[in-house]
């Protein structure tokens, strides 16, 4: 098992009071899948109540930065607002120079948003050189590494909450 990760919390964090958004593109979806899996059952670990837990989906990564305003947008507009967006994407390598500038775009701009929107903005956002890297991130290979939506899920309450 990779030492690498989150490893435990340094206090226990209550999200019994939060409304979390997860935004998930749809590309590689069965690496999608259990990255949204491994971030829904991290929130409720820490106590964010289901119907609290909004997940919608977009085409793909690109779409992700935008996305998140949009999404963010329309809760409120709702009167159900959302405390932290989790955009998940998963960016693979292909063969020209597509991959480099989504990554690079879309980081940036997920980081952006978090000052823009004062909200935290997590970065879900797999950026692999092969399937067999995502799947292993994904918890997908057995004995190889976690499922990172479990960081990211942790990511978005302790955000949430620590600076109260
Ligand atoms: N190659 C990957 C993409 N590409 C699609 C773009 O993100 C975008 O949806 C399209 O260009 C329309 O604007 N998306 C991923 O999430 N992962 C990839 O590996
Ligand atoms: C257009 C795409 O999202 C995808 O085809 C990128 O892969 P490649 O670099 O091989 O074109």
């Amino acid at each position: 098992m990779a030492v690498k990760g989150l490893g435990k919390v340094d206090q226990q964090y209550d999200g019994s009071k939060l409304r979390i958004g997860i935004l998930h593109a749809r590309w590689n979806k069965k690496i999608i899948d259990s990255l949204v899996e491994g971030a829904v059952k991290k929130l409720q670990e820490f106590n964010v109540k289901p119907e609290n837990i909004v997940v919608e989906s977009v085409p793909g990564s690109f779409e992700l930065p935008y996305g998140t305003k949009l999404f963010f947008d329309k809760q409120e507009r709702l009167g159900e607002p959302l405390d932290a967006v989790i955009p998940i994407g998963v960016l693979i390598k292909g063969s020209t120079m597509h991959f480099e500038y989504i990554c690079d775009s879309v980081t940036h701009q997920l980081m952006k948003l978090n000052f823009e929107l004062n909200r935290p903005v997590i970065f879900g956002v797999l950026t692999c050189l092969t399937d067999e890297q995502a799947e292993a991130r994904a918890g997908l290979i057995e004995g190889k590494m976690h499922n990172h939506g479990e960081d990211w899920g942790a990511a978005a309450v302790e955000m949430c909450t620590k600076f109260d």
